[in-house]
């Protein structure tokens, strides 16, 4: 259910192109889902993305690790973002 869902909304045509960070967040936990497993889930979706720029990171956002990566990921496609798609103005 949870994978069909993110698939629809991320295939989506109005967010084509768009980046796509899956966080694997809890991994300070032990029961927590494990990186590899959420990838092999995403990695069916990201089939569908083309060339689409995407990545799944491990991060505890309770311990705090993984998390500056996760935000420099972000960060660095914001700034792509607004060379690349500039905001529509209506
Ligand atoms: N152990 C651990 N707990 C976390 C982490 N991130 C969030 N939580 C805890 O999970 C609970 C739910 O967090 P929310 O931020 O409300 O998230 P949510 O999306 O509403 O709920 P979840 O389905 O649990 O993610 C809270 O008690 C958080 O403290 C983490 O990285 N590790």
């Amino acid at each position: 259910m949870y994978s069909y869902v993110s698939e629809k909304i991320i295939t989506n045509e109005e967010v084509e192109g768009v980046p796509v960070l899956m966080l694997a967040n809890k991994q300070d936990l032990p029961n927590s889902l494990k990186v590899e497993e959420i990838k092999e889930i995403f990695n069916k979706i990201a089939m569908k993305l083309g060339a689409r720029d995407s990545r799944v990171l491990s991060i505890s956002a309770l311990e705090g690790d993984g998390v500056r990566e996760a935000v420099e990921w972000l960060f660095v496609r914001i700034l792509r973002n607004k060379q690349n798609r500039p905001p529509i103005l209506k």
